[in-house]
């Protein structure tokens, strides 16, 4: 299948949060392999497709370094983020920098004086085919709108979390009057009769009986405006989660998602050359034929200094060798020196799919957010799951129950915000590292691994083909100007 030959413009707008940015930068990634497989006919002296990524000034550095390899396809435009935000830091334009991520609502409400240049920018752009914007940038919908580009929504949330948040919230599972449950008691979800969730599983503001207030404000404002979009990028395969893709098909009146992942996979292999401190260190674990431990909660997680030492002492405990990423202080006095044959502790940013693709590594401790969960299924790494926010509880279900490819990490209340104990954290590393379960779920992560390299086989993967039947819908219209074309699927 192949799309037309003329050259495309494309605007990228990522949400200025690292787990939100790195997919659609990866996506760009995609686009360009994409059009070069399928452009033949074109004589070489004209790139096929042109990105123009829009971010701010902070965030630009972190953009043109990941994707320095591209530059000659893509411009990146940086628009001021605004000051004077109350209880934002100047020079904080980025969610991983913020005090607290209980800023989140001003701080993305924040991003919507950025409108006005984005508009006068877009006016002097070359013809735009179309525009993928975060989910969370609810207003660029309207910026879309106004220069008539199609525009698709990017959202970082697999389909199994959003079909579940979807079922809940048409049967008003939580939200009814009298059908209000406790915190952790199980219930079955209508939908799927297997699965069976509970209401911490869900961020407050979707199971609150009140639903008013900034968050739920801010949530309305994103959901209509991807409603209104002609589209939605997922960042998954079918091959993983094809019931809850299947469910999402057939949500009448919404945009169509578009599985189009998994988009790790389109990183580039690293060169030989310059490598990091910690994968010299994998290195010698792998000539001393030592399986090591991932640990890494993403860019966002806000863990306790008394949980932080918990985990450093449940890691001591275990024995396994392990690489923890973390930019906080672990607290433990001479935790360090004590662990250091068997840890490494790294406070650096690293390259995570580098770090999951060594063959040293044999179980990654995660949060589930689900960059990284699905990070570690195409690497072929079974997950010890630790939600701690957001959708993770329901990724680490995705992971543990319905994939099968990990254990999962107890809290002492059964709450994602709930205290883990040393215990806890050393037996289920051992259960992961040692125990029959460890070689179940490796047997089982591995079979997936295979099929996500599958998804995005050229010409033949199930992503590689959403990708291209999109293409050409996106360039029908812009043949036809037809902008109402591939608004939803009913
Ligand atoms: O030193 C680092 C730290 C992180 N990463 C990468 O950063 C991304 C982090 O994304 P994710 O694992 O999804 O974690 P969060 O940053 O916590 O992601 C937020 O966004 C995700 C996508 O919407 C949600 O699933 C999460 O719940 C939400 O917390 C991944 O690609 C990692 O590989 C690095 O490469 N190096």
């Amino acid at each position: 299948m192949s799309v037309s030959p003329s050259p495309h413009h494309v605007v990228l707008f990522p949400y200025m949060s690292k787990g939100h940015t790195i997919p659609l930068l990866q996506f760009a990634r995609l686009l360009l392999r994409h059009r070069c497989a399928t452009s033949s006919s074109n004589d070489g002296e004209e790139p096929s497709m042109s990105i123009t990524i829009f971010t701010t000034p902070q965030n630009k550095p972190f953009i043109s370094n990941f994707l320095s390899d591209v530059t000659s396809s893509i411009k990146i435009i940086s628009l001021p983020f605004p000051e004077n935000i109350a209880g934002i830091p100047p020079g904080v334009e980025s969610t991983d920098k913020l005090p607290s991520m209980s800023l989140y609502v001003p701080f993305t409400r924040a991003t919507k004086s950025l409108q006005p240049l984005f508009e006068e920018t877009l006016k002097n752009l070359p013809q735009v085919t179309f525009m993928v914007s975060d989910g969370f940038l609810w207003w660029t919908l309207d910026s879309a709108a106004k220069f008539e580009i199609p525009r698709l929504a990017f959202f970082g949330m697999n389909s199994y979390s959003s079909a579940l948040y979807n079922s809940v919230s048409v049967h008003q599972l939580f939200t009814k009057p009298g059908n209000i449950k406790s915190d952790t008691e199980p219930v079955t979800v209508p939908d799927f009769p297997w699965i069976r969730v509970k209401k911490c599983d869900f961020v407050p503001v979707c199971t609150e009986p009140d639903q008013s207030g900034p968050e739920f404000d801010l949530l309305m404002d994103q959901l209509m405006s991807t409603g209104k979009s002609r589209g939605v990028i997922v960042n998954s395969f079918y091959e993983l989660e094809s019931p809850f893709v299947d469910y999402r098909l057939g949500v009448r009146g919404e945009p169509k998602p578009w599985c189009v992942g998994p988009l790790c996979l389109v990183n580039p292999p690293k060169p030989e050359s310059d490598k990091p401190s910690w994968i010299e260190w994998l290195d010698r674990k792998r000539e001393e034929r030592c399986p090591v431990l991932y640990v890494a909660f993403g860019t966002q997680a806000e863990i306790s200094n008394e949980q932080l030492k918990e985990i450093a002492l449940g890691l001591e405990d275990s024995k396994a060798n392990f690489l923890w990423v973390t930019r906080m202080d672990v607290g433990e006095v001479g935790f360090e020196k004590r662990v250091r044959e068997h840890g490494m502790i790294v406070r650096d940013w690293v390259d995570q799919w580098e770090i999951l693709s060594h063959e040293s590594v044999k179980g990654f401790l995660s949060h589930c957010g689900w960059n990284s969960a699905q990070e570690s299924i195409c690497a072929g790494i079974p997950i010890l799951a630790w939600p701690m926010m957001a959708e993770q509880p329901l990724n680490a279900k995705l992971v543990v129950e319905e994939l099968k490819v990990g254990v999962r990490i107890e809290t002492e209340n059964g709450t994602p915000e709930g205290f883990v104990s040393r215990e806890e954290v050393s037996q289920k590393v051992k259960k992961l590292m040692e125990g029959e379960m460890g070689k179940t779920t490796r047997k089982n992560v591995k079979e997936y691994a295979e099929m996500a390299r599958e998804a995005l086989a050229q010409g033949t993967g199930s992503s590689w083909k959403n990708l291209s039947l999109l293409l050409e819908e996106l360039c029908k219209i812009r043949e036809t100007n037809d902008v109402n074309k591939l608004s939803s699927h009913d």
